[in-house]
């Protein structure tokens, strides 16, 4: 039974469905570096949300961790690469808490604008300070969305609805987009320049980094002001404080910080900023949402294979899996057929998809093939790193498919270039669900590849067979079947054998010294 570990604060929505799919969810909270890394290596699957910190050092003592699953939306708390590199599928969900943070993103404008937090506290403190807190209106005023995907989408919806102007700034924004939802789009500078407040919507990556810094803060018009519920390092703190109290910069709304948990920051107690602590996506609502969908998510795929929302590999339906299977199998044994005999340097993979396989999700079955043909050659290879793998060492993958198909209602064709030569190995399904090989470098061939095999390359001449049959009884290997086929008559041939063992160095040896023998290996499937 697969084994979860809930890490963060999530709904007890996660854990009830875990365990009504029979998995076995843990939840512990709270855990510091050493504590995670210390019980890891028990859990197939790891639920968190953005307090939790996977780390290099997490995912090398992670042995059995297949899935990590963020409930929520930013993962720059996961080190995804690494992850990637070790194979664990990394899943969010997009969408789950994309309303509730675009509705607090609205609520820090209106707190900033009419300084709620303060006048709150003062009308607390029985001070009537009615004269104190002047606001301003945002209808009329300039909204700036940095980021428009699912949440500026939706502040920019809501703000129409408050009578704004909105511009938006994201180089991922199509012009039709942008005109289906009412917003002007603008390129940084003009943003920057034009906005009376400014929300920030994008990921915290290399590029968004500090994208609201010194320089860009002293080219905002006099009175701005800034909203923040996506990343902390979006803004930076020290230039922003620095505005704040020259005036320029009119008012911060901070949902987010550089440091988080955020204890002690160069923003705090400021009177113009109002911060909350990270709750851009704490209402029940979203976390119910993100609670349930992760659970869903990480149990469908380590019961079913289905992965949804996954941000390292290709996604799977859970009505595409069960199509699936049957040519992942295939495809990973064509793929480690091909890996078996390639001995130099691999340059080029060539996947053709033909009949009804072309029309199915064939990324998951590329990345199948490549884990398949790169196994044997580099280590700790799997479906979720194989294409970065290749991708990495600089081997050229090509897919391609083709509707029609002669004698088979599907067949994969796999052709691999190496420094020396290329090589091609195509199989089918019989009868919807047995992988087999129909063909090796072309020449024809109908072979059900079993866990011991034995492949020669050889002349078709007479008393081949017989020699090889007798090589391989005297070496006490049962023969399970024996498949042939040759490009002519007299000229190549190939042959499959299935043995019920291991076959040894020492009488693949001998094969290979046997009249007619062009070339002979040992296959594990
Ligand atoms: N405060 C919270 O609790 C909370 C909750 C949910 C999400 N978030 C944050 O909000 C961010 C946005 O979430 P989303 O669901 O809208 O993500 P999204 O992926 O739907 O949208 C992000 C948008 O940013 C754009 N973008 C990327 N790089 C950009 C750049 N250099 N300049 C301008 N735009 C750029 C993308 O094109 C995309 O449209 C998340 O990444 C997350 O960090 C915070
Ligand atoms: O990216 C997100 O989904 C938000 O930052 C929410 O983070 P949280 O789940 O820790 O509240």
């Amino acid at each position: 039974m697969p084994k979860v570990l809930v890490s963060d604060k999530l709904s007890p929505t996660a854990v009830e469905i875990f365990r009504e799919r029979g998995i076995t969810a843990d939840v512990k909270t709270g855990l510091t570096p050493e504590e995670l890394i210390a019980i890891i290596g028990e859990y197939d699957g790891l639920a968190i949300r953005s307090a939790t910190k996977v780390t290099k050092a997490v995912l090398a003592a992670a042995s059995n961790l297949k899935v990590i699953g963020r409930a929520g939306i930013g993962v720059d708390n996961v080190d995804v690469p690494a992850a990637t590199q070790s194979g664990v599928v990394v899943m969010n969900t997009p969408y789950g808490n994309a309303i509730t943070t675009a509705e607090h993103a609205i609520a820090m404008m209106f707190a900033q604008a009419r300084q709620i937090p303060q006048a709150n506290a003062s009308t607390h403190a029985g001070k009537w300070e009615k004269s104190k807190f002047m606001g301003v209106e945002l209808s009329g005023k300039v909204l700036g969305i940095i980021g428009c995907g699912n949440i500026g989408s939706i502040v920019a919806e809501r703000a129409i609805g408050l009578r704004m102007r909105v511009i938006a700034y994201d180089p991922f924004l199509s012009p039709e987009r942008a005109t289906d939802l009412g917003v002007e789009k603008v390129d940084l500078d003009d943003l920057i320049q034009r906005a009376d407040i400014i929300t920030l919507h994008t990921p915290l990556t290399d590029k968004t980094r500090g994208i609201l810094n010194a320089d860009a803060i002293a080219r905002m018009k006099k009175g701005v002001r800034i909203v923040n519920c996506a990343r902390g390092g979006l803004v930076d703190e020290a230039a922003l404080k620095a505005a704040l109290e020259s005036g320029h910069v009119a008012g911060a709304a901070l949902d987010v910080f550089a440091e988080e948990p955020a204890r002690d920051n160069p923003l705090f107690g400021m009177d113009t900023v109002v911060c909350t602590p990270h709750l851009g996506a704490s209402t029940s609502e979203a976390q119910e949402n993100v609670a349930l969908q992760v659970a869903e998510q990480i149990s469908d795929f380590l019961l079913t294979g289905a992965v949804t929302n996954a941000l390292n590999t290709a996604a799977v339906s859970a009505e595409d899996a069960p199509r699936l299977r049957p040519y992942m199998k295939l495809c990973a044994q064509l793929g480690s057929f091909a890996g078996q005999i390639t001995e130099s340097g691999l340059k080029s993979v060539h996947i053709e998809y033909q009949g009804d396989v072309a029309g199915l999700n064939t990324r998951p079955l590329t990345s199948v093939v490549l884990q398949g043909l790169l196994s044997p050659l580099l280590d700790s290879v799997n479906m979720v790193n194989a294409q970065v793998i290749a991708r990495d060492r600089d081997v050229e993958v090509k897919e391609t498919k083709s509707e029609s198909c002669r004698n088979y209602h599907s067949l994969i064709r796999l052709e691999v270039t190496t420094e020396r030569q290329t090589r091609s190995v195509e199989g089918s399904l019989f009868g919807d669900a047995l992988p087999r090989v129909v063909r090796i470098n072309d020449i024809p061939v109908e072979a059900e590849l079993a866990p011991d095999m034995l492949y020669t390359i050889n002349e078709d001449k007479p008393g081949f067979i017989g020699r090889l049959g007798s090589t391989i009884g005297d070496a006490g290997l049962n023969i399970a079947s024996f498949h042939l086929g040759r490009a002519s008559v007299g000229g190549q041939a190939i042959c499959l054998v299935q043995v019920d063992s291991a076959v040894s160095p020492e009488v693949l040896a001998t094969l290979c010294g046997l009249p007619h023998v062009l070339m002979a290996k040992a296959l594990r499937f």
